[in-house]
């Protein structure tokens, strides 16, 4: 029938021009043309409830309002980081793994200042978004997270695949909502990130969805099961797969060009329109990591470093 197949024709041009919009960064498209697509799709998929989709691009707000979060046991830990501080600390972390891999490489990030999060996608779907909460078990707040416009619906790529990344409020969107919370007397939000965790723990994901949140994903769990060798490489998967990937970032040879990328970041971190607490410093090639391993909590092959507290308020 022509106008189910309209649907099916209208999901995918709404996910590529939001990849384009929310990710590149380069419409295609006006706002007007955008929004009469999806007016179209609304219209079709009420006359056709047999077509229902949860993934489709119209289902991304207002389900139902939750009475609470579902736990749920990660596949694998969520680690959290070491940290080193200073520059003697990043030579120390830099001889113990030399001493096990003497021509080790690292990718140098930034460390967004948001909150982990854990997606899972399945046969090219999008199924579910956990929280990190005590590395093994978290919440599901699939509901919340389906509303970050940048976050695809639908990937190319079959079976089970999990991406970890951090959800955070862009400092634009800090600002509108503190005035908003100031005009109307309630209490504001401390910072950005805790701002990005209450968003995210709303039972109402129609709240979520006016908070403004966006995310960067980092990791691609179980790379090596799919033909990836080395972080960067990941990385450079993610962003194939329409993940959005923070391009700021560096592969270093040694400490020396470590430091000059963190002093260079440090420099221009309050330009940037997203608060960040360091840079996070990872062994590039995923063997090398697999040798290093972990120790309980923290991972061998990666460390963050921080940067100085400072008392400035956002
Ligand atoms: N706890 C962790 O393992 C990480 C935390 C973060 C963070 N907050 N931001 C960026 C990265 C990254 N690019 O790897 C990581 S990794």
């Amino acid at each position: 029938m022509e106008e189910v197949k309209r649907i099916e024709e209208l999901r995918t041009l709404l996910e590529k021009l939001s990849y384009e919009y929310y990710v590149l960064d380069h419409p295609s498209v006006s706002d007007q043309e955008y929004d009469r697509y999806m007016q179209e799709l609304i219209a079709l998929e009420q006359k056709h409830p047999e077509c229902y989709d949860a993934n489709s691009p119209t289902q991304r707000v207002g389900g139902a309002v939750l009475e609470g979060f579902e736990k749920v046991e990660h596949r694998r830990m969520m680690l959290s980081l070491g940290n080193v501080f200073n520059y003697e600390e990043l030579v120390a972390f830099d001889e113990r793994v030399r001493a096990l891999e003497p021509d080790v490489r690292y990718v140098v990030e930034l460390k967004i200042d948001g909150l982990a999060m854990s997606l899972i996608y399945r046969d090219g779907r999008f199924v579910q978004a956990v929280t990190r909460g005590d590395g093994t078990i978290g919440e599901d707040v699939t509901s919340n997270i389906k509303t970050i416009p940048s976050i695809p619906m639908r990937i190319d790529e079959p079976g089970e695949v999990e991406v970890r990344g951090e959800v955070y409020m862009p400092k634009a969107s800090f600002r509108r909502l503190n005035s908003e919370r100031e005009a109307n007397g309630e209490e504001l939000f401390a910072n950005p990130r805790n701002a990005a965790a209450g968003s995210v723990r709303q039972l109402d994901s129609t709240v979520c969805a006016k908070r403004g949140l966006d995310a960067f994903w980092y990791y691609f769990v179980n790379a090596q099961e799919h033909g990836i060798h080395s972080h960067e490489e990941a990385l450079e998967e993610l962003s194939r797969l329409h993940l959005r990937v923070n391009p700021l970032r560096r592969c270093c040879n040694n400490v020396d060009e470590i430091w000059a990328f963190i002093e260079e970041i440090s420099a221009r971190r309050h330009e940037l329109p997203y608060e960040i607490d360091g840079m996070v410093i990872k062994v590039d090639d995923l063997n090398a990591q697999t040798r290093l391993g972990t120790t309980v909590k923290v991972p061998r092959w990666a460390t963050a470093y921080k940067f100085p507290a400072e008392e400035v308020t956002t």
